[in-house]
This record gives structure tokens, C-alpha cells and sequence, in this order.
């Protein structure tokens, strides 16, 4: 990256507060002044993409472009081995109501396709996260992540965000719901691809 932040804001193109509380606590050492896409009363743009990395590029791509400022945005989700990779992409779909998003449902409805197909466990997954960093000039950069573990059921812990009661990653017993928010971070996809960001951007 021969482009750096310095002094600027970096927006984070995000609408969930439980990313943005995430990304702000990695950045938080090195001084950027970061602010969020709903303070900023940006539009959420459509994720027509099939890949995290077409729908990271839409989000960042929009965010940049209506500011003027570098915009970093992830797309992300939990990729089921059992279930051939879904939701993956459509992680967030499968938590649409109609009339805003159920997590609860989401991982009940998880579960429940699971024992449908008879999987056995466990229920190897992964989170997936991939961060993309556009430029009001066009150009941007991608730092994926990545963080292997299994699903779980029932749910269990009530930190965190998202699918994070029935994900436990590999080499604990805790879920990511049932670990403190520092833990996380260490651990996290979010963690491994804003690591990549950090070194690319602060050095
Ligand atoms: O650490 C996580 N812990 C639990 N669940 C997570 C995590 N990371 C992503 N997820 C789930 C939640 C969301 O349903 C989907 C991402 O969908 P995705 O479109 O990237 O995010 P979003 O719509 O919530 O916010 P936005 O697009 O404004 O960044 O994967
Ligand atoms: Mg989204």
C-alpha cells in the first residue's frame, strides 16, 4: 500500500454496531479518527455480490465515493461445511424477517437444517470476513480473515453479535458469545483481516 491514513478519518462502512464496536477497539492504537456509516446517515447499498469480496467492494466502493473518504467495509458470514458452505454469503439473509433480522431464528433455522440432512457432528464451519479499503479515486485493497471452529446447539453466551452463540472456534470450549469481547478480537475472522489491514496501512 503505498497510501496511508495519516491524519484523515477512515469511515467504516458498516450498519452493525457490533462489527463497527469491534473494528473501532483494533484501530483504537493507532490513532485514526474513525467514524461509522450510520452516523453518517449513509444509505445501506444493495449486496448484490456472490462473494464476500464483490459485496465488501460494493459497500466500501458507495461509502468512499458519497464522502470523499477512505472507506473500509466488510462483508462477512459463517460458511457450514455440512450445509455445502451456506449461508456463507447470505449469512445476513437468513436473518430477515421481513421486518428487520432475528438472529435467533437464524440459528434455529441453522440447527434445524442440520438435523434435517442428518449431519453428523461436529458441524465443522468457519467466519469469513473480508475487509476491502476503497479510495475516493476508485482504487482499494482487500485483507480477508478467517477463523475455523464448529457449530454448536444449543446456543450459549450473550455477548457479542450475530450468529456468535452456536460459533465455537477451534481450541476452545467457549463460544465466541460466551468469551469476553477482548478474547474475540484476539481470535476473531474480523481480527485476522484487520491485522492484515493494520500492517498494511500503519505499518
Ligand atoms: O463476528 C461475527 N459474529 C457473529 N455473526 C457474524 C460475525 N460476523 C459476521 N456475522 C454474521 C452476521 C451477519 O448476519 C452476517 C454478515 O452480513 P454482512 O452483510 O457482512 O453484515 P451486516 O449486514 O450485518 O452489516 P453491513 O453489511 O452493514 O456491514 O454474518
Ligand atoms: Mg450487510
Amino acid at each position: 500500500m503505498s497510501k496511508g491514513i495519516g491524519g484523515d478519518t477512515l469511515l467504516i462502512a458498516t450498519h452493525n454496531r457490533g462489527k463497527l464496536e469491534e473494528m473501532e477497539a483494533l484501530l483504537a492504537p493507532h490513532g485514526v479518527h474513525v467514524v461509522g456509516a450510520a452516523d453518517r446517515d449513509l444509505p445501506e447499498p444493495e449486496e448484490t455480490g456472490t462473494t464476500f469480496v464483490e459485496n465488501a467492494r460494493i459497500k466500501a466502493h458507495a461509502a468512499a465515493s458519497a464522502t470523499g473518504l477512505p472507506a473500509l467495509a466488510d462483508d462477512s458470514g459463517i460458511e457450514i461445511d455440512a450445509l455445502d458452505g451456506a449461508p456463507g454469503v447470505y449469512t445476513a439473509d437468513w436473518a430477515e424477517t421481513g421486518s428487520g433480522r432475528d438472529f435467533v431464528m437464524a440459528m434455529k433455522k441453522t440447527h434445524a437444517r442440520l438435523v434435517e440432512i442428518g449431519a453428523t457432528e461436529p458441524w465443522s464451519a468457519r467466519f469469513c470476513c473480508t475487509l476491502v479499503l476503497a479510495w475516493p479515486d476508485g482504487s482499494d485493497a482487500v485483507f480477508p480473515g478467517v477463523m475455523e471452529g464448529r457449530v454448536v446447539w444449543p446456543m450459549r453466551g450473550d455477548q457479542g453479535h450475530g450468529y456468535d452463540p452456536i460459533f465455537q472456534p477451534e481450541g476452545y470450549d467457549l463460544t465466541f458469545a460466551e468469551m469476553d469481547r477482548w478474547k474475540k478480537n484476539e481470535i476473531s475472522h474480523r481480527a485476522d483481516a484487520m491485522r492484515k489491514f493494520v500492517s498494511a496501512i500503519f505499518g
